[in-house]
């Protein structure tokens, strides 16, 4: 069966779900009345039924409707749906996709009873919304269709990478929680452009569209950020004043310590913290 013809049932549709769903039909693959999204309270779904999604509150039936089953819940809301839909699972029929930060493929397995269901991991980021996410896919039992129906569903809303899934926690700190990471250094630069004269919309506009050179730099050339910025560094310039200080403060340092507590954090969202 096409991917396009298959029916999709998000549980939770929070900011990713609607994210996901929205960068799915951006791609022209999708249909929105292919995609169900559910969600305990309604109403912040609303314009997403006016669009021709289909929204429920009832997972179960949900499950029953779709081919492709994606969980996009927090990791502490997960076992609680699990339960309310296991019965419906039929192990021929469903793809679960887990977006769930933490939570392992046997985890899900486990907990729904269904020995031979195909699960497959992913982790996207927000930039699904616009179909720039950067996703990484895990699915180390699936089978090679399932894997590929998966990439193509998430390659439609950006890049894709497979990786092992014992890296997916640290998949999420680098790429998933990235995101916030380059924003908060995108306001610090916003920051300091408004105390060096710049009104702060401004600053703000012209430190996002020189993060988006410096990412297209790299992605265009495939080059090393190093070569990059050597071409920047004049000597005894104000590029290598201006950047041996941020060093001088940790900057570096700063970013590689917050992505590995991220990455330990992201380990104990399910096991520990349920
Ligand atoms: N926000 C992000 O940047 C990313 C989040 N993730 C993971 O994706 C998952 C979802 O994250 P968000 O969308 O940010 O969270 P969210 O809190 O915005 O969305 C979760 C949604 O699930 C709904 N929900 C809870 N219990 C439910 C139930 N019993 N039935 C139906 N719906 C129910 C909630 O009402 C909520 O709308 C999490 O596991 C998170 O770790 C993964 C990648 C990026
Ligand atoms: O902060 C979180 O736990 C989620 C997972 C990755 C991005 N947001």
């Amino acid at each position: 069966m096409n991917s396009e013809l298959k029916r999709v049932a998000i549980l939770g549709g929070g900011n990713m779900g609607i994210a996901l769903a929205k960068g799915m039909v951006a791609s022209g693959k999708y249909a929105p009345a292919a995609i169900t999204l559910t969600r305990r309270n309604l109403q912040a779904l609303e314009s997403l039924e006016k669009e021709g999604y289909q929204i429920t509150s009832d997972n179960a039936r949900a499950v029953e409707e779709a081919d492709i089953i994606i969980l996009s819940m927090l990791p502490q809301q997960l076992d609680f749906v699990l339960d309310t839909v296991a019965d419906k699972i039929d192990v021929q029929r469903h793809l679960v996709i887990s977006i769930v930060t933490g939570v392992m493929v046997s985890d899900i397995i486990e907990r729904v009873g269904k020995m031979g269901l195909q699960v497959i991991r992913a982790m996207p980021n927000t930039a699904i919304a616009i179909r720039e996410s950067m996703t990484c896919i895990a699915g180390n039992k699936a089978s090679q269709e399932n894997l590929s129906l998966v990439k193509e569903i998430f390659e439609a809303v950006g890049d894709t990478v497979e990786i092992e899934e014992e890296l997916m926690t640290s998949a999420t700190a680098l790429c998933a929680c990235g995101i916030a990471f380059f924003l908060r250094s995108i306001r610090a630069a916003t920051q300091g452009g408004t105390e060096i004269g710049f009104h702060a919309a401004d600053a703000l506009r012209m430190a996002a569209q020189t993060a988006k050179g410096a990412a297209s730099l790299l992605l265009h050339f495939q080059s090393h950020p190093e070569s990059e910025i050597d071409k920047v560094t004049s000597p005894k310039g104000c590029t290598i004043a201006g950047l041996n200080e941020m060093e001088h403060n940790g900057f570096s340092s700063a970013l590689i310590k917050g992505i590995r507590t991220s990455s330990q954090k992201a380990e104990q969202l399910y096991h520990k913290e349920k």
